[in-house]
């Protein structure tokens, strides 16, 4: 209904900003060991299976797909603004904690909570008001924590196609 529960609609954004977090240590373990933001098998690999668990769950494969390579663009939209922050002055000390044995399997467990947030999303997906009502989602978040320019515009993407039309609406 377009007067429904947005509780589905805040539980993605809180998932999708969850796992945006986890953008930092991923790219100081980058950073550390000198390897590229990119890493085209692992995306790869995790778009195959998010679509397997996707159609286990009863949620639209190509949905899913499509939500998941917004997850990795915003994550890549983080890490490359911290790679330019880390030229410009330095990165943080302390040695990050292990891509594959610490940060990845946080993302897989974010990865499983983000498909089953999706079956709950996935009826008001087509409604009209969809756009508004992740716009607002967005806008009551933000208000609830602490955004910066980067962490919004990565927000932004991450969310871009959870409903059907695509792009986050105007709030109000
Ligand atoms: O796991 C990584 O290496 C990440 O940088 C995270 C991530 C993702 O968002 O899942 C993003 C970019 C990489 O190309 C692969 C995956």
């Amino acid at each position: 209904a377009a007067d429904g529960d947005d509780t589905p609609l805040t539980n993605i954004v809180a998932l999708a900003s969850q796992r945006l977090e986890l953008a930092e240590p991923v790219a100081r373990w980058k950073w550390a060991n000198h390897k590229p933001i990119t890493d085209a098998p692992r995306e790869a690999a995790l778009l195959a299976d998010v679509e397997k668990s996707a159609s286990a769950a009863g949620v639209d494969p190509a949905f899913a797909r499509a939500f998941f390579q917004d997850q990795i663009d915003a994550s890549k939209q983080v890490q490359n603004a911290l790679f330019d922050a880390w030229q410009k002055t330095r990165p943080p000390e302390g040695a990050p904690p292990d891509l594959a044995t610490s940060t990845r399997p946080q993302l897989d467990r974010i990865t499983q909570s983000m498909i089953a947030g999706l079956a709950r999303v996935q009826g008001m997906r087509d409604a009209p008001d969809c756009p508004s009502r992740v716009a607002r989602s967005i806008a009551n978040w933000k208000a609830l924590t602490r955004y910066g320019a980067t962490g919004s515009s990565a927000l932004a993407t991450a969310l871009g196609h959870v409903c059907s039309t695509g792009g986050v609406g105007a709030v109000g």
